[in-house]
């Protein structure tokens, strides 16, 4: 069986403008855009998860508010569930840690960019859900 991996995504609103952020070029998927986040640890659950990889990565805080969506993608590494979260900024500014960019877009401006696969799914939805 393939590795199984879960990961958590902040879909960070501000504004009615969401935060896209770029893969670094040193990683799995380098220079794809993703939501921020990262792999939920055994015994955490999936907001802590992202509260923790959001503090990590942007050096600032969000509220984890109401699911978009959970969907599995098979990659030649494993298959990654990635569950996405509406988030909240509420403290400090997104700073770039490992990501390569950051971008704030409006919702039907998402299909600009070049998502991670396992992403589709979301950004699909929340283009449907936050169309203006
Ligand atoms: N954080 C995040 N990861 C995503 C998204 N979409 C997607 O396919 N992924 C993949 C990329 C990675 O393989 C995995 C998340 O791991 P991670 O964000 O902790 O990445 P990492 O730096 O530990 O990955 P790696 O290069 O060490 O393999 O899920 C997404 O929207 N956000």
């Amino acid at each position: 069986m393939k590795k199984q991996i879960n990961v958590v995504g902040a879909v960070i609103v501000k504004d009615g403008m969401i935060l896209c952020a770029q893969r670094g070029e040193g990683s799995s998927l380098g220079g794809m855009w993703e939501f921020p986040g990262g792999k939920i640890e055994p015994e955490e659950t999936p907001r802590d998860a992202l509260q923790r990889e959001i503090d990590e990565e942007l050096k600032c805080q969000v509220s984890v508010g109401e699911e978009v969506t959970t969907t599995p993608h098979e990659y030649d590494f494993g298959v990654v569930t990635l569950t996405t979260f509406y988030c909240e900024l509420i403290e400090g500014t997104p700073e770039l840690t490992e990501h390569a960019a950051v971008k704030w877009l409006a919702p039907d401006e998402l299909g600009q960019l070049d998502w991670a696969p396992a992403d589709i799914p979301a950004v699909d939805l929340i283009q449907e859900q936050r169309a203006a």
